[in-house]
């Protein structure tokens, strides 16, 4: 549906070249939405921008929907634009307007009789929830119902692709549950293709099939939310993981003389992540469930004891996976034998250390 061949963006000015973005390759399937995280100044409005060429690459070339944007005159462009809505981090609302002239907008433009424009909006309020809001001014609304006008408006034109530049980080955690929701809603429903900037890992998370990672202009890493999720490769993904996926561990275990060798009597601190066995991600060995009795397993092959310290299950998406914070107790090759055994049975175990 959206393919970026070699595009690249570079802003010339005065003070100095900046190359925002080096040549990039993005493909993205119908239907899917997919993530671009990034820090600040990574690229990422710059990439999202390309792909409507609200940006215009200084080399490259942009596809959406088998037409090359990069190959348009304006006129052509107007009219290819009409298939890509475009949500933003502070919605970009006419305060003057109400929401349903906000929504009215981009149709009253293409020249839609005034009686489809009203059966259009209408059908908008009732898929973004809004219908008794429609006579609301913006300054009326909150932040969540202001990003809902967003979307009705990108969504006017049934466009076949949504690009959402960081809408939910004006946003507190609830309200973005509730737009994320939305935003997965309609995907389903219009088999949407969305691509959505962010720098909250929580985001992809939640809503994305596939991510890419940018970093100073160039993609770092890439591939579906589960392997990057689960196997991040490169340092900066590792920190975006971590915003979500970090250990705690509890203040009971003293980890002031923590050891990352054997020492007698020393207990070994792991964390598990048990996969769900239905993903087997690319490449990737069926990987154990969470129903998977492995504590018990080790206790009775290894003579290791095991202390489970905390556990949680969570979600990638609608996958889950389980988290288990453990201590195994036993002699050195008994605890060697279980890290081993654990590793080989498919569950992800990192060694935090050995304590006292
Ligand atoms: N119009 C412009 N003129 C000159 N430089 C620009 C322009 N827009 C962006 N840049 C520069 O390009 C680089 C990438 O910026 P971009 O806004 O794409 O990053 P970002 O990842 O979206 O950051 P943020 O999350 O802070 O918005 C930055 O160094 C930025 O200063």
């Amino acid at each position: 549906m959206i393919k970026l061949v070699d595009v690249e963006k570079t802003y010339f000015s005065k003070a100095g070249d900046i190359a925002a973005l080096k040549k990039t390759n993005i493909e993205v399937k119908e239907g899917e939405i997919f993530g671009i995280i990034g820090l600040s100044g990574a690229g990422k409005s710059t990439l999202i921008r390309c792909i409507n060429m609200l940006e215009v690459p200084t080399g490259g070339q942009v596809f959406v929907d088998g037409q090359e944007l990069t190959a348009m005159n304006e006129g052509q462009l107007r009219k290819a634009r009409q298939n890509i809505g475009m949500i933003f981090q502070h919605f970009n609302l006419l305060a003057s307007r109400t929401v349903f002239d906000n929504i009215a907008f981009p149709l009253e433009i293409q020249g839609m009789p005034k009686e489809k424009i009203a059966e259009r909006v209408r059908e908008l309020l009732d898929l973004v929830q809004l219908t008794d809001r429609a006579d609301y001014y913006p300054s009326q609304l909150s932040g969540g119902q202001k990003q809902r006008v967003g979307i009705a408006r990108a969504l006017a034109s049934n466009p076949k692709v949504l690009l959402s530049d960081e809408a939910t980080s004006a946003l507190d955690p609830q309200t973005t549950k509730s737009i994320l929701q939305l935003l997965r809603d309609i995907n389903k429903r219009l088999n949407l293709t969305i691509v959505m900037i962010t720098h909250q890992m929580e985001v992809v998370k939640e809503i994305c099939d596939r991510v890419a990672v940018i970093e100073n202009g160039v993609i770092i890493e890439e591939g579906s939310m589960y392997k990057v999720f689960t196997e991040p490769q490169e340092e900066t993904t590792k920190e975006f993981v971590k915003t979500v996926n970090d250990i705690k561990i509890p203040p009971m275990v003293d980890t002031e003389s923590m050891k990352q060798t054997y020492f007698p009597g020393a207990r070994l601190l792991v964390n598990l992540t048990f996969l769900d066995s239905g993903e087997s991600g690319e490449g990737k060995e069926k990987s154990a469930g969470a129903d998977q009795p492995m504590v018990s397993a080790l206790i009775k092959k290894f003579g290791v004891d095991v202390n489970i310290i905390s556990g949680k299950v969570d979600y990638l998406k609608d996958t889950p996976y389980g988290t288990l914070l453990v201590e195994i107790m036993g002699d050195e090759k008994g605890i060697a034998d279980s890290v081993q055994y654990a590793k080989e049975a498919g569950v992800k175990l990192e060694v935090i250390g050995y304590v006292g």
